[in-house]
C-alpha cells in the first residue's frame, strides 16, 4: 500500500473509548449471560471466574500444552502477546482471544460431555424463533410481483440491514434496536456490485457470513434469489468453525435457519427449499475455515483461503468485524479509498456493513463532514448507518479473471 497514510492499530487501552468498553464491560456481561444460560458444573464456574479475572485485570496466558489449536495460535501471534495486558494488544486480537478462552472455560473443545455445546445457542435460537422473524419472512410475499431488479435490491438491503441483528452489539449499545436506522447509505457501490452479478452470469459468489438468526436468514434469501434468478451459478457461504462474537453463524446455525425457512409458508418456504436442493447438487457450498475465527486482518490469510477468494467473481463480506478485518483494524482517515485498503485482497471484494466500530474508509469528504456536523463521532459506532462498498479489482483480480 504505497502511498496509504499511516493509521494506528486500534488498542483497547484508552478509558472512555468504545474498544475499552468492550473489554471492560461487554466481555464481563457476556460471561455472566452464558453462566446464567446453562447448568454448568463447579469446574466450569471456576474457569469462568478465572477468565473474568484474566480478561479484566490480567494478562494473556499461553494455551494448555494439549490444546488442539495451540500451533495455530502460535502462528497467530500468541507468543508475542503472552504476558501483556489484554488492553495493550491489538483490540481485534484480544476480542478473538476472549471467545477462544470462553469456549475453553465451558469445555467446548473437550474432551468431556460439554464438548461441542455452543454457549450462545439459546440466544441464537430465540432470535430464529422470534415472532419478528416470522413477520419478516411473511413480508417476502409482498415482493413476488416486483421486477427482478427491485426484488434483488430489496433482498440486498435486507441482508445489509440484517447486520443490525448482532447480539453482542445489543449488550453494550442499549436501545440500539429501537433507534431508527438512517436510510441513506454513507457509501453505496451497489451498481458496481450488480455489474459483477448480472442476470444470466455464470459467476461464483463467495459470501462471508456474519451473524446467525435475523442476519443469516436475509443472507440466505439473497443467496436463494441470486441462484434462482441466475445472477450467480454458484455460491460459497463461509461461516465460523466455532461459536464466536456471541451470534456469529456456524454450520449448525445455517442448518437451523434452513430448517426454519424450508417449513415457512409462501415465498420464504420456496426460497428455503431452493437452497436445500442447491446444497444437494453443489450450487451452494458451506465452508468453515479456521481463519474465519483468526484474530488477524485478512491481509494475513493463508494460501488456501486466498485461492478460494481469488476464484470468485465477487467476495462479499458481511458485518462490522469482517470489515475491520478486511481494511485493517486501524483509525484510517475516513476518506482513505476503500480500493486502496483492500488492494491486498485477491479478487473483487465488497462489504455490506452497518457501522458499529470506529473503523471507516471510503467516505467522501462531504459525507464525513455532514456526519460529524450532525452527530459528532457517534455515527461510527451506534449501528444506525450502513454502507455498501465494492472494489472490482483486488491485486489478484487480473489473474483470477481468466479462471472466471
Ligand atoms: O461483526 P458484527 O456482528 O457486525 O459486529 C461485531 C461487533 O458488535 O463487535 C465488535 C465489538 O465487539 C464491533 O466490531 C461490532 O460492534
Amino acid at each position: 500500500m504505497a502511498d496509504t497514510p499511516f493509521a494506528p492499530v486500534i488498542l483497547g487501552n484508552e478509558p472512555g473509548s468504545f474498544p475499552h468498553s468492550v473489554l471492560a464491560e461487554r466481555h464481563p456481561a457476556i460471561i455472566s449471560q452464558v453462566r446464567d444460560a446453562f447448568p454448568y458444573g463447579p469446574g466450569q464456574h471456576r474457569a469462568l471466574d478465572e477468565l473474568l479475572k484474566s480478561c479484566t485485570e490480567g494478562t494473556v496466558e499461553p494455551l494448555p500444552a494439549d490444546a488442539p489449536d495451540r500451533d495455530r495460535w502460535q502462528e497467530w501471534d500468541l507468543a508475542d502477546h503472552t504476558g501483556r495486558s489484554w488492553y495493550d494488544v491489538p483490540w481485534l486480537w484480544s476480542e478473538s482471544w476472549f471467545y477462544r478462552r470462553l469456549l475453553q472455560a465451558v469445555g467446548y473443545f473437550g474432551p468431556g460431555a460439554w464438548q461441542g455445546v455452543d454457549p450462545f445457542r439459546p440466544f441464537k435460537r430465540a432470535e430464529l424463533d422470534a415472532p419478528e422473524t416470522g413477520e419478516e419472512l411473511a413480508a417476502l410475499d409482498g415482493l413476488r410481483d416486483l421486477p427482478e431488479e427491485d426484488r434483488a435490491r430489496a433482498l440486498l438491503h435486507g441482508s445489509l440491514w440484517g447486520n443490525r441483528a448482532d447480539l453482542g452489539f445489543r449488550l453494550s449499545a442499549a436501545g440500539a434496536e429501537a433507534r431508527e436506522p438512517a436510510p441513506a447509505l454513507v457509501a453505496d457501490d451497489s451498481e458496481t456490485l450488480w455489474s459483477l452479478l448480472p442476470p444470466g452470469g455464470a459467476g461464483t459468489l463467495v459470501l462471508v457470513a456474519d451473524n446467525a438468526g435475523r442476519e443469516l436468514v436475509p443472507d440466505l434469501l439473497l443467496i436463494a434469489h441470486l441462484l434462482t434468478e441466475g445472477r450467480a451459478a454458484r455460491v460459497v457461504l463461509h461461516v465460523k468453525p466455532y461459536p464466536y462474537y456471541v451470534s456469529d453463524a456456524t454450520t449448525a446455525d445455517v442448518v437451523d435457519a434452513l430448517r426454519r425457512l424450508r417449513t415457512a409458508p409462501g415465498a420464504a418456504g420456496e426460497y428455503g427449499r431452493a437452497l436445500w436442493s442447491a446444497l444437494g447438487d453443489g450450487r451452494l457450498d458451506v465452508r468453515a475455515h479456521p481463519f474465519s475465527c483468526a484474530p488477524l486482518p485478512y491481509e494475513r490469510m493463508p494460501g488456501d483461503l486466498r485461492a478460494d477468494f481469488a476464484a470468485a467473481t465477487l467476495t462479499l463480506l458481511k458485518g462490522d468485524l469482517n470489515y475491520r478485518r478486511l481494511v485493517g483494524d486501524r483509525l484510517w482517515p475516513p476518506t482513505t479509498p476503500f480500493a486502496r485498503v483492500t488492494e491486498h485482497f485477491p479478487g473483487p471484494v465488497g462489504a455490506l456493513r452497518t457501522l458499529k466500530s470506529d473503523v471507516i474508509t471510503g467516505l467522501s469528504a462531504r459525507t464525513e463532514d455532514a456526519l460529524v456536523a450532525a452527530e459528532g463521532q457517534r455515527w461510527r459506532t451506534d449501528g444506525t448507518h450502513a454502507l455498501i462498498q465494492v472494489s472490482p479489482a483486488g491485486r489478484g483480480a487480473s489473474a483470477a479473471t481468466s479462471r472466471r
